[in-house]
């Protein structure tokens, strides 16, 4: 009997593989999700995520059952063991320029229960939990093939697919498949993550607190009406079973509990992380990719580790379904790893940058602590990242810089455009739903909309006196070409020009 086919069948349900099978879905992809456990993994993990990153939450449809889930994060100070402020960075806690709060706190099972829900809504995703990936193997350029164990009945099984995504964590089999290896960046330290729920109110300044102590370096933030996360680093003959119980653990909570009672505090879960730096050395192989955890690892000092593999998703859904619709050529795959690869790797030496100055002992971590750290926002390549939340451009992309444009019109070119507001109160994301756009500074003619909508593209003004209107002239464009995920692929002060930048994608738009 021959194997099933489906174009694309996803390895690992978690919010990396929800997300890509959602956008995919969106855009009528019929897309198999395989899952080696039966439901959501219980235990909380990630707890942050960014504005870029709740903008993605928002396309998927998540806007408002998000927020009714999430904590704003009012942003991230790094202190020294007396609590002493060494550095503050704030956060906007209304909208960013994205159109949400620049950091918000959430509770990871509860992420994924919304995820799941969602994805239900979308009849050409399916979801099959208890099935153990076993093998994937590709034989020249044909279909990938998929081996699983049903993990409750033991039969096993196999699919075709046209595109494996190997969302399938830090031990990805799917990595392995491809003959993948993690480059070691250079960062491993043991710490103890602690999870408590209690209806005692902390009264902390609500962001993330990061203690500079290279005895024992801490964190501390809150996470939901009624819940806590404390990160500690392990001395060396530690491990989470001296920590088990509350009062253990109560002399490490107490620079922030001070006199609340251990037993009004309840230990949701104490558990041993090891904090790793890691990149898969390539992320795709044909047609198979790897994504989130598969891809890279990140120490959790900046809150960027589901935050990356939601962006992988962001990056990749739109570019694979164009492919598979014959819209856009296969080649535009090729710029998947080569952006995010290298925006990856910026988010973990931040990461890495913060751990040290948390850590480090001796005269370098002094140093680091009394010169570097205040000026954190200095740093060249740093000061928009910290000061501005904003992450790096993808400036290594063709897909986003035409070979012959010049240097001064990549102020715009391979950032996120604003998810600014029109007159009707919309914002941008929620106008162009998902195809590529031309944002001009005053009215396209009419030939310009025309030809955008052929292309399957829209055209839109930016409202006088509005962010997008300012974004573009501090940017001195005219006009700017935005892809479907956001970032930008050209701009420039002619809008016909880049009108014809615009690539021929999906349909043509009916008006
Ligand atoms: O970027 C921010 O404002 C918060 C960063 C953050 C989030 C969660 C954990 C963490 O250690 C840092």
């Amino acid at each position: 009997m021959t194997a099933p086919h489906v174009p694309v069948l996803v390895v690992g349900a978690g919010p990396t593989g929800l997300t890509v099978a959602t956008l995919l879905a969106q855009r009528g992809v019929e897309c198999l999700l395989l899952d080696r456990w039966a439901s959501i993994y219980p235990q909380p993990r990630a707890v942050h995520l960014d504005d870029e990153v709740y903008r993605i939450l928002a396309r998927l449809g998540l806007r408002e059952e998000f927020a009714a889930i999430s904590w704003p994060c009012h942003g991230l100070r790094l202190v020294d063991p007396s609590m002493r402020v060494l550095a503050e960075l704030r956060r906007a806690g209304g909208t960013g320029r994205h159109g949400f709060p620049e950091a918000t706190m959430f509770d990871q099972p509860e992420l994924e229960r919304l995820l799941r829900a969602n994805l239900e809504r979308h009849h050409t995703a399916t979801l099959r939990g208890d099935i153990e990936v076993t093998r994937v193997t590709q034989d020249g350029a044909g279909p990938v093939r998929v081996d699983y164990t049903d993990r409750v009945s033991g039969a096993q099984g196999s699919v075709l697919a046209d595109h494996v995504l190997g969302c399938d964590g830090a031990n990805s089999l799917v990595r392995a498949a491809i003959g993948a290896t993690m480059q070691d960046l250079h960062f491993e330290q043991r710490w103890l993550v602690v999870d408590v729920a209690t209806d005692a109110e902390l009264d902390e300044w609500e962001g993330v607190h990061q203690v500079c102590d290279p005895y024992r370096a801490a964190t501390y933030m809150r996470i939901g009406r009624h819940r806590y996360r404390w990160e500690f680093q392990l001395r060396p003959h530690e491990t989470v079973e001296d920590y088990r119980h509350i009062d253990q653990l109560h002399p490490l909570l107490r620079p922030w509990t001070r006199d609340i009672p251990s037993d009004a505090l309840h230990v949701v879960r104490a558990a041993e992380y090891t904090f790793r730096a890691q990149l898969a050395d390539h992320w795709r192989d044909r047609r198979v990719f790897l994504l989130g955890d598969a891809a890279h690892l990140t120490p959790p000092f900046v809150g960027q580790g589901l935050c990356a593999g939601i962006r992988d998703a962001a990056n990749l859904a739109w570019k694979l379904a164009a492919v598979l619709d014959g819209s856009l050529p296969e080649q535009v795959l090729d710029s998947y790893e080569a952006e995010r690869k290298p925006h990856a790797r910026a988010m973990i030496r931040l990461a890495k940058l913060i751990g040290t100055a948390m850590t480090q002992g001796g005269d370098a971590g002094t140093l680091l602590r009394r010169i570097v750290v205040p000026r954190l926002a200095r740093i060249p390549g740093l000061s928009r990242i910290v000061l501005d939340s904003e992450t790096p451009p993808l400036h290594r992309s063709a897909l986003v810089l035409g070979p012959r444009l010049r240097l001064r019109r990549r102020r715009l070119a391979g950032r996120l455009c604003p998810n600014g507001r029109f007159g009707d109160g919309r914002r941008l994301d929620e106008v162009t739903g998902g195809r590529f756009a031309l944002v001009t500074i005053g009215p396209a003619s009419p030939t310009v909309t025309a030809e955008a909508r052929r292309r399957g593209g829209v055209c839109f003004a930016a409202p006088a006196d509005s962010d997008l209107h300012r974004w573009l002239r501090r940017g001195r464009a005219r006009a700017a070409v935005v892809r479907p995920d956001g970032t930008v692929l050209h701009a420039g002060r002619d809008p016909s020009g880049l009108c014809a930048a615009l690539p021929h994608h999906g349909h043509e738009e009916e008006s």
